[in-house]
């Protein structure tokens, strides 16, 4: 059993999500920790390659956390044989381009969602990966939350019955700027730069309603620009061209019935930034980040309408019970990575693949379409040619 090092070329490290998600709690600390265990008992120890258009704040990253190698030249990087693996967390609109010249480089693929900009180029991108023989996958993180996890064990175990509804509310205030800091990256919030909440959301929402429920169907959605004039980065008033709010209802296989509502113009009167309450014959759930709660039916209560009397006693909301956690829970992105790293190096199973993040794009451009037309967005079966 030969221990070997996977070296990894990690595009988009000076980002938010490329730095603290993906470098400093998946990467560095899989390699902290001696690396991923494979089947066969040996270990696998990835090595980042820094890529990024600033030498400034590569040099500075690596340099903090001892990492030997970064470049701004990504072509450069990408014709070391040494280098297997190409992870992508870019801004969005320039993520194809880079894909692309990876995959013909012929690097193993890892990338934040959404994959491409459109579907059609999403598809291309599956297509060509498969074409070219190399491993592929896409981050789907929120199938790694604690709280989603609690809900997929509540799932196998048939505690809800048939489930008959989801309602999902994901938000916050992301604040314009011009005052108070903005806490999202402008880009965001510009059409022209691969922003908008669908584009952004749907995709996570395509992957959460597949894997734990069932296929998408169909869509209705209906987006806003709540806020149409923001500030960015260098204190610049710029239009906000991007929708950031979106309402959609989804249709999924077997009728069970989806309202999402995605917005960065809400402010927050819930326990998580997300939560989904799931209801079903037999129980209900609500799931968020980290915790979820039930009611059986046995405890539910009646609940009658009666303006005139106070609410029931205690509220409604003590009357549920907490799913205990009955396991450690590592950070979502980082076990995704290893199960990655396990697929490229030992051939383990690994559904999130960029067939899987087209179908999500799928989802995000329908949501537009539908709401540009004001009509229902029937799914097609995606397929490779
Ligand atoms: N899975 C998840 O939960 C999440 C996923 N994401 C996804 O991750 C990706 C990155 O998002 P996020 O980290 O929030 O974004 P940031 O704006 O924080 O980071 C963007 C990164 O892209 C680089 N970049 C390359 N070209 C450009 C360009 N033309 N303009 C601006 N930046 C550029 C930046 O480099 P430089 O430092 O040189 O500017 C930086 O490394 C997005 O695709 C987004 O959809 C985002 C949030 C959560
Ligand atoms: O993809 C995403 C998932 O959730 C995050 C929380 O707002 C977002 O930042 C994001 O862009």
């Amino acid at each position: 059993m030969q221990d070997r090092v996977l070296a990894v070329a990690m595009n988009g490290v000076t980002g938010r999500m490329g730095y603290r998600q993906h470098l400093t709690r998946s990467v560095l600390a899989i390699r902290k920790a001696g690396g991923v265990v494979l089947p066969d008992g040996s270990r696998v120890v990835p090595e980042p390659v820094l890529v990024g258009r600033s030498a400034d704040k590569l040099r500075r990253i690596a340099e903090q956390h001892g990492v030997e190698r970064w470049s701004t030249d990504l072509d450069t990087v990408l014709s070391d044989p040494g280098i297997e693996v190409y992870f992508d967390a870019q801004i969005t609109s320039a993520r194809e381009e880079a894909l692309r010249s990876a995959i013909a480089a012929g690097k193993h693929i890892y990338t934040e969602k959404p994959t491409a900009a459109s579907l059609g180029g999403a598809l291309e991108l599956a297509k060509f990966a498969r074409d070219a023989g190399v491993r592929n996958g896409v981050v789907q993180d929120k199938l790694f939350l604690p709280g989603l996890l609690k809900l997929r064990r509540l799932l196998d175990s048939g505690f809800f019955g048939r489930v008959l509804s989801i309602r999902g509310e994901f938000g916050y205030w992301v604040f314009e700027g011009g005052w108070q800091e903005p806490q999202r990256p402008s880009w965001n919030y510009r059409a022209e730069d691969g922003g908008g909440i669908v584009l952004d959301m749907f995709p996570h929402w395509h992957y959460i309603l597949e894997q734990l429920f069932a296929p998408v169907r169909a869509v209705t959605a209906t987006t806003a620009t709540h806020i149409a004039r923001r500030w960015a980065e260098d204190g610049s008033p710029y239009a906000a061209t991007a929708e950031d709010a979106a309402y959609g209802v989804f249709e999924l296989e077997g009728g069970i019935l989806a309202q999402i509502n995605s917005s960065w113009c809400v402010r927050v009167d819930r326990d998580e930034l997300v939560e989904f309450q799931v209801d079903g014959t037999e129980g209900s759930a609500v799931a968020g980040l980290r915790d979820c709660r039930i009611q059986h039916r046995v405890a539910t209560p009646r609940a009658v309408w009666d303006p005139d009397a106070p609410a029931d006693q205690g509220g409604y909301r003590d009357q549920w019970e907490s799913v205990p956690d009955n396991a450690d829970f590592d950070n979502g992105f980082r076990t995704q990575w290893e199960q990655f790293i396990s697929h490229v190096c030992a051939d383990t199973r690994f559904p999130f693949d960029l067939l899987s993040g087209a179908r999500g794009l799928q989802l995000a451009e329908a949501g537009l379409q539908s709401a540009a037309s004001g009509r229902r967005v029937e799914l097609e079966e995606v397929e490779l040619p």
